[in-house]
């Protein structure tokens, strides 16, 4: 298991743990670690006619002096560039001893044709904006077009929030150790650390358990047990029923994109819930998806007392307004044990259900509280999740990961924070972040087939956190395997094959 993420001040627990129990020391782990990304370099660039290693003060730099020293013994002309020396008596001090290279300082860095870059100035230890020398360096790499390999992050790069601090390298290649740090998911910084390797340096899997992460690369180490597949004894509502709330004549194409992705994804029976005047509508372009008429409370609950497992979506193109209130709390309170014992296996609040609140966030986040709500899945965008978590949004320290986490403690839901970064964060505090998308996604309806998804996957009992999780990856894969041309309506067809590999590959088992 590898899809746990890190924290600096985690890795930095890993670190001191792994030494605590022996035989590898600190130099150990350092050796190790630059002796991964020396290996990189060699293989990735044999015929470089100069590598230039640059050194900060800290075990960062140490990695460096490793490096340097590898490659320096493998015949490799290389130059150490260093910002500072280690501290006496570190471990970075014990590498730079054992470097034959006498380092030169950074304010000198200069390269020429054919050279390659390896970064070793901050790492995890990365407390202020990148100035001076080092801006220097970053300027003049991405001037001469110099490949750069980082080491363990990009310098520059906050490894818990992915945000630029000042500036920093933008890498082909970064080295990490032991498990991905968040800032290798989030924006900016994974698009500043190229393609990420990870490296095995000793810290054994018990450590990193110890440690109980709760941040994940999101994909199907997560989640795939819990991937729903039909008993053989199934029949159509053992899978699960989704209802998918339709807006007005003129606003009912999201609720049948959401449909058909809630159907694809497995639920047994999908029912359109119609106001009455777009019943027509709606009934002209639906053919295996059930259409019922649902114009007040009565009808939701009428509805929702026959079923045993079932899931809503509620927001697609429903319109914002007094109604949408209504519907989201009837929802939120159809579990409470005076109802009759419904079942619900999740609600999924999307766009116009999550607008609507933007006034009084307080009363959905009370209802998501109550006794017996069923649990609840939130799908924002940036502009959403503003909306109804503004003081959260405009916190400008915090990152991605931070707000969603907020936001799923206030609001007792599965927070899916959409973008090119999508993180996925549940009340009890864990998160994922995921990364297997492509910006073809970013289409209208798109988000709509998102919410389908996530309620078929609910439908059939999964629990929310992973259902949320499940269905960001398989929504991303299908994107990105589909690719250019994709429109939102190619979506639910383009999750087949996504499905298949994952069951095929003993998913739900
Ligand atoms: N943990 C592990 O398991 C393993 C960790 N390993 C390696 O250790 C790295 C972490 O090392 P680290 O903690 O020493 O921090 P590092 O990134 O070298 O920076 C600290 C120094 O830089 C300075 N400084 C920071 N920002 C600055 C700026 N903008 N401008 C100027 N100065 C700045 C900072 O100054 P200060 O904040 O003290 O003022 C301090 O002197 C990690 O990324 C990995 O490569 C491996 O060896 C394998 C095992
Ligand atoms: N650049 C991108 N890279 C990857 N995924 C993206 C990108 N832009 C958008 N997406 C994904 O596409 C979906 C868009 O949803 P949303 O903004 O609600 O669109 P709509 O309201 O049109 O359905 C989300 O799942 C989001 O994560
Ligand atoms: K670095």
């Amino acid at each position: 298991m590898s899809h746990e993420l890190l924290t600096s001040a985690e890795m930095g627990e890993a670190d001191r743990l792994t030494i605590a129990a022996g035989p590898i020391d600190g130099i150990g782990l350092m050796r190790r670690a630059g002796q991964a990304v020396a290996t990189e370099v060699l293989s990735r660039y044999p015929s470089a006619a100069h590598v230039h290693v640059l050194c900060g003060p800290g075990n960062n730099g140490g990695d460096g002096y490793v490096v340097a020293r590898i490659l320096a013994g493998s015949g490799v002309a290389t130059t150490v560039w260093t910002s500072g020396p280690p501290r006496p008596d570190s471990d970075a001090a014990l590498a730079a001893a054992e470097c034959p290279i006498k380092p030169r300082p950074l304010s000198d860095f200069d390269a020429g044709p054919c050279s390659i870059v390896v970064d070793a100035l901050y790492g995890a230890g990365l407390s202020k904006p990148l100035s001076g020398e080092a801006a220097r360096a970053v300027d003049l790499a991405a001037k001469l077009h110099l490949p750069v390999v980082a080491v363990d992050l990009p310098s520059g790069i906050s490894g818990d929030s992915g945000k630029v601090l000042g500036t920093s390298f933008s890498a082909d290649l970064t080295v990490t150790f032991a498990r991905k740090k968040p800032g290798h998911l989030l924006l900016p910084g994974r698009e500043r650390c190229g393609e990420v390797v990870l490296a095995g340096i000793g810290i054994g899997d018990d450590v990193i358990a110890r440690l109980q992460p709760q941040t994940f690369e999101n994909g199907p180490a997560l989640w795939s047990r819990g991937l729903p597949v039909p008993a053989v004894d199934a029949h159509k509502y053992k899978r699960g029923h989704v209802g998918v709330f339709s807006g007005g004549p003129s606003a009912t194409g999201a609720a049948r994109l959401s449909a058909l992705a809630a159907a694809r994804s497995g639920a047994g029976a999908v029912t359109v819930l119609s106001p009455g005047n777009a019943m027509q509508v709606n009934a002209a372009h639906l053919t295996s998806i059930m259409l019922r008429k649902a114009d007040d409370a009565a009808d939701i609950e009428a509805f929702v007392g026959e079923r045993r497992l079932s899931a809503f979506v509620l927001g697609p193109g429903f319109g914002i307004g007094e109604k949408t209130r209504a519907f989201a709390l009837v929802l939120l309170a159809s579990g409470k044990p005076a109802a009759a014992s419904t079942g619900i296996g999740g609600l999924v609040f999307d766009a116009d259900a999550i607008t609507s609140f933007r006034e009084a966030p307080d009363i959905l986040f009370e209802a998501a509280r109550g006794p017996g709500a069923p649990a609840l899945v939130m799908t924002p965008h940036e502009g959403e999740f503003a909306r109804l978590f503004a003081d959260i949004a405009d916190d400008n320290v915090s990152s991605k990961l931070d707000k969603a986490r907020a936001a799923a403690a206030r609001a007792n839901a599965v927070i899916v924070y959409k973008g090119a970064d999508t993180v996925i964060a549940a009340p009890d505090g864990r998160a994922a972040i995921n990364s297997n998308g492509a910006a073809w996604l970013a289409t209208a309806g798109s988000g709509d087939v998102l919410s389908g998804i996530t309620a078929g996957l609910l439908a059939q009992g999964m629990l929310a956190f992973e259902a949320a999780c499940a269905a960001v990856w398989i929504h991303a894969e299908a994107g990105s395997r589909f690719g250019p041309g994709l429109i939102a309506e190619d979506l639910p067809l383009a999750i087949v094959p996504v499905l298949r590999d994952l069951v095929a590959a003993g998913g739900g088992r």
